[in-house]
């Protein structure tokens, strides 16, 4: 007999506890405890929830509903994930290492972002359109069909709400696939939906490997959109898969994200907000902000300032809070220790070089914050994602130098403008090539209200706000000849 929960699959009405892949195991990354195994689905189970998601989306009762009845129960959905606020963020905080806090906000952004689509579902208008005398014309916002949702393993409860709400909302049925890494709150989620009222197969969770499962998912027939969430390289196997079938791909890919900090800006606030942006769940956010762009009169003050305050950050498990949490797992933490050496060899690393040694932190995959000085915009420290939690600061003498510096990436996730001259935040803001500028603030509460999205290397599509439903909803047009008899 063990104690350790088994997380099943959902397909349509069925939960099923044995998959063709075998069983999964997902692990403490503070500890090394094993938190939960996970069943794997193969080919069989793929089909057996493309089958259920279709049956749900073709033959169900939810398209049938009126539009208010369908944001309701997403309304729903809502208020159980805060009722359910403690268990689902203890169980986040075990199974992703992140602090306890971040593991709350991701529960209470969940539940706006059914909020929020709930009440759009009655919303979702089509246009008329003036094509002359005896003519009537029209669209309607017709749902995609079945879509498909891959997700990694950062935010793994927020991040299957910020795809599917909208979805759901558009009238979709969808099939989630989450991160091996990370499978617990998944489950959370579809539980919620059941208790809801969701029609059954409207929500199917596949649980499994990204090269079988996941792989299998987006080639598959039956899927008719993909919302991907993850790194550039898988990206674009993902968007290979699906041009095997021509669907359409929303790609929230990787990021490394400026902050640029004028010397007229207030440090008192500025510098909290600039650390809080590379460090947030130990720097594994698509958005952190890991280029620091220095007005260069303030550079060593800046720098001096920000090695106090990292200095005397306190790590430790997800659920004691800490102020910075663990990386994913130890494989992930030879990935950013290696970065610990590019940034050796391409500028001077101030601080991050040793790994923590208290016996506490001993079985995590903890790693120090990293400041990084006098490596170019050029350097590979500069330039790559590195998915931990390492600053790179780079001086600047002018205001076009900040942006030319800013836009010599790869990526164009969001960028920071710290500085308290409002035209000079508004003129670099519109040369920035980015998705989401943020002036004297970088990162989100609870606003789901505005688009995200990536541009290059980024991705395309957005998510949140009004805009992303159009990922999940089809323009028809009717058009009808009439002339008078
Ligand atoms: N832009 C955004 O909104 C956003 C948000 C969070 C994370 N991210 C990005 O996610 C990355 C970190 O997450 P990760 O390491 O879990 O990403 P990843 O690309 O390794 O995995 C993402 C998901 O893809 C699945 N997958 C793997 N191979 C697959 C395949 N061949 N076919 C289909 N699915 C497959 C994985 O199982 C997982 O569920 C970072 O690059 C980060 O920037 C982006």
């Amino acid at each position: 007999m063990t104690d350790t929960p088994l997380i099943p699959l959902v397909v349509g009405n069925r939960t099923l506890t044995e998959g063709s892949d075998g069983v999964g195991r997902s692990f403490d990354p503070a500890t090394g405890a094993l938190v939960a195994e996970y069943v794997r689905a193969g080919e069989a189970e793929v089909n057996m929830a493309v089958a259920a998601a279709r049956e749900a989306f073709d033959n169900g009762p939810w398209r049938r509903m009126r539009p208010f009845e369908r944001g309701r129960i997403l309304q729903r959905i809502g208020e159980l994930m805060l009722a359910r606020r403690d268990e689902i963020a203890i169980k986040e905080s075990t199974d992703s290492g992140k602090p306890l806090r971040d593991s709350y906000w991701e529960v209470d952004c969940s539940a706006r972002f059914f909020e929020f689509y709930g009440g759009a579902a009655d919303k979702l208008h089509g246009s008329s359109i003036p094509l002359g005398p005896d003519w009537s014309d029209w669209t309607v916002k017709e749902p995609v069909g079945v879509s498909l949702h891959i997700i990694p393993w950062n935010y793994p409860f927020q991040l299957i709400a910020r795809g599917v709400a909208p979805a759901l909302a558009a009238g979709c049925a969808v099939i989630i696939k989450p991160s091996a890494d990370t499978p617990v709150t998944a489950y959370e989620f579809v539980k919620i939906c059941r208790e809801a009222g969701l029609p059954e197969g409207l929500v199917n969770l596949v649980n499994g490997r990204g090269s079988l499962a996941g792989d299998l998912l987006a080639r598959h027939q039956g899927v008719d959109q993909i919302t991907f969430t993850g790194s550039v390289p898988t990206g674009e196997r993902v968007l290979i898969a699906a041009a095997s079938h021509a669907v359409p791909c929303n790609m929230e890919l990787g990021g490394k994200s400026p902050q640029i900090l004028f010397a007229d800006a207030d440090l008192d606030k500025s510098l909290p907000i600039i650390a809080g942006g590379f460090l947030t769940h130990c720097g594994q956010v698509c958005n952190a902000g890991t280029r620091l762009f220095v007005e260069r009169s303030i550079h060593d003050t800046v720098v001096e300032k920000l090695h106090a305050r990292i200095s005397a950050m306190k790590l430790g498990a997800g659920v004691d809070d800490p102020d910075m949490g663990p990386l994913i797992n130890k494989g992930h933490r030879q990935d950013v220790e290696a970065y610990y050496e590019v940034a050796r060899k391409d500028g001077e690393l101030l601080l991050g070089a040793e790994l923590p040694t208290a016996p506490a932190l001993a079985d995590g995959a903890f790693v120090r914050p990293g400041l990084v000085v006098g490596a170019d915009n050029r350097t590979r420290i500069a330039r790559e994602e590195i998915f931990g939690p390492i600053l790179t600061v780079i001086p600047f003498d002018t205001a076009a130098e900040a942006v030319d510096g800013a836009n010599d990436s790869p990526f164009g996730l969001v960028a920071g403008i710290h500085t308290t001259n409002i035209n000079k935040a508004l003129g670099v803001g519109e040369k920035l090539r980015v998705g989401q500028v943020w002036i004297n603030s970088f990162g989100v509460g609870l606003d789901v209200e505005f688009p995200f999205g990536g541009y290059k290397l980024s991705g395309y599509g957005r998510e949140k706000g009004l805009e992303a439903l159009a990922a999940y909803q089809q323009v028809k047009n009717i058009a009808i000849h009439h002339p008078m008899p």
